[in-house]
């Protein structure tokens, strides 16, 4: 049988809880922490339900205690509306949930069902552990052990030493950046500028001036010559992010700066020559944009000669493993956490069955979350969004949406799970529900207004005043399906 303890100074609250509970687990009671925390050291509980105010100790003091004794018995606060505060406090302290009184015995039950359970499962040793390895304390930032990782390094290997331009390619947030950053550390150029830009970011006039510069008086608003990231990094490398997302001016631009190394600022008359070293990476079809008449067929060429392919997280899964322990390690000192431990078993199977539409980033935001929301110092799968949830289910990845999600089915109306999903934010406590609600409002207002215009982006684009470059970032990161009706699938 469970074990329970409970400790209230009021003699009704005891009695209800025996009551309510007893066919759950064997309720042991104490009227004062003092009690309390000497039937604690005696015995072998499962959870402990805690009064917040205890006659003789205040219960933020006997929590600690309990703590210290053993850190994995989940502890319920007891609460009266004035205390919240308090119970906040608890919260932050690592508390497993509080619940306010006048108690109702199903809501108790519930929480104590679920708070046995989380012991239970953090009683069972971790897969993977939250703790720094040797390949970690190394300074390994790259991580992949997977044949197609593999050749991946080698590939930087081979020609990060070369002075060519190289480009990219992979589904948005495979590494993209990480592959042209260690080009840049493992080439001659390593002690000069590294600059990024991201073309997708910025509308054309504006990016062609951040690539180029300008001339004072160039354009309404050129107040003074400004120096463009060309000029800037002569010497050194230059990360050009979403290359397929740059307007025919601008890429004619380009192509002259890899073929003659030179350009003027926009405005300007004056050629300038730089020598930087242009690593690209786009997600885009550029051979089909050549085909299409988007894209120039001698700028493809010229970027095109070293091409470095990522593969998405879902073909190389074996990487799932090390990479949750990376982002364990790494989210366990940001958040301060120094009592989890790792990822329960079935919470690692979940993690490497899932598809990742989102990649690598979508896998490091899961984990943050988990562990930013962690109360136990075990994460099982209940700390996973409702779409990784769902791989378990018998219905596998199903296409429903939740109310996470921006979209709905054909059932509901569109955007109508807002005031729930603030609800439910509410009440979980959260602290992120800011982001989470302009998240799902971003991914509602994108998806109604690429149905609006049948999928067509650039009309999109221009009815929400947003580049196409950001549109289809917005896309990718929401995981928005374009059919004939645009369907969006939820995703971090
Ligand atoms: N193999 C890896 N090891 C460790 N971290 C990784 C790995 N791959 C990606 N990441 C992390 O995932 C996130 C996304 O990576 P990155 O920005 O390089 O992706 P990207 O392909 O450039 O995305 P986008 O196309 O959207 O710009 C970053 O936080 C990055 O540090």
């Amino acid at each position: 049988m469970l074990n329970l303890l409970v400790i209230d100074d009021d003699r009704t609250i005891l009695t209800f809880a025996e009551r309510c509970l007893a066919p759950i687990a064997d309720v042991t009671t104490a009227s004062s922490a003092e009690a309390g925390l000497k039937q604690l050291r005696n015995g072998d509980f499962d959870a402990v339900l805690l009064d917040i105010q205890l006659p003789d100790q205040n219960g933020l003091a006997v929590y600690c205690e309990i703590r210290e004794h053993d850190r994995r018995i989940p502890v319920i606060f007891m609460t009266i509306e004035a205390a919240s505060g308090t119970a906040i406090e608890a919260m932050q302290l690592g508390a497993f949930d509080y619940i306010a009184k006048p108690l109702s015995a199903e809501p108790l039950r519930d929480l104590v069902e679920r708070a046995i359970e989380q012991r239970q499962i953090s009683s069972v040793p971790v897969a993977i552990s939250a703790d720094e390895s040797d390949e970690q304390s190394n300074g390994e930032l790259f991580i992949g052990r997977s044949p197609a990782m593999l050749s991946v390094f080698k590939s930087i290997g081979k020609v990060s030493k070369q002075n060519v331009p190289i480009l990219v390619r992979g589904e948005s947030g495979t590494g993209k950046e990480l592959v042209a950053r260690a080009l840049y550390q493992y080439s001659h150029r390593s002690d000069e500028t590294f600059l990024a830009v991201n073309c997708a970011a910025l509308p054309d006039n504006l990016l062609e001036s951040e690539l180029f510069g300008h001339e004072k008086g160039a354009f309404t608003g050129a107040e003074s010559r400004r120096i463009g990231k060309f000029e800037q990094c002569n010497g050194g490398t230059l990360f050009l992010d979403e290359i397929g997302d740059m307007a025919p001016s601008v890429q004619a631009k380009v192509l002259r700066v890899l073929q003659e190394q030179r350009f003027e600022r926009v405005g300007g008359n004056k050629e300038l020559t730089t020598d930087v070293r242009i690593i690209a990476a786009t997600n885009r079809p550029l051979e089909q944009m050549v085909d299409d008449g988007d894209y120039r067929e001698d700028l493809l060429y010229r970027l095109n000669g070293v091409t470095i392919e990522l593969p998405p997280l879902r073909e190389r899964l074996s990487d799932v493993p090390a990479l949750i322990h990376f982002f364990l390690v790494q989210a366990k000192q940001e958040f301060n956490k120094p009592d989890l431990e790792g990822l329960s078993p079935e919470a690692v199977d979940l993690l490497t069955q899932y598809q990742w539409p989102g990649n690598v980033r979508q896998l490091r935001a899961v984990i943050r979350r988990a562990v930013l929301d962690a109360v136990m110092p075990v994460i099982t799968a209940e700390g996973f969004p409702s779409e990784i949830r769902r791989v378990a289910s018998p219905e596998g990845q199903s296409t429903t949406t939740d109310q996470n999600s921006g979209d709905t089915g054909s059932t509901q109306q569109p955007g109508r799970a807002l005031p729930d999903l603030v609800t439910r934010l509410l009440k979980e406590k959260s602290t992120s529900l800011y982001s989470e609600a302009m998240e799902y409002m971003e991914r509602f207002v994108i998806a109604e207004v690429l149905r609006h215009t049948d999928g067509n982006q650039s009309q999109a684009a221009e009815i929400l005043g947003i580049t196409r470059g950001k549109l289809r970032d917005r896309i990718n990161s929401y995981n928005i399906t374009l059919k004939a009706d645009v369907q969006v699938d939820s995703v971090d």
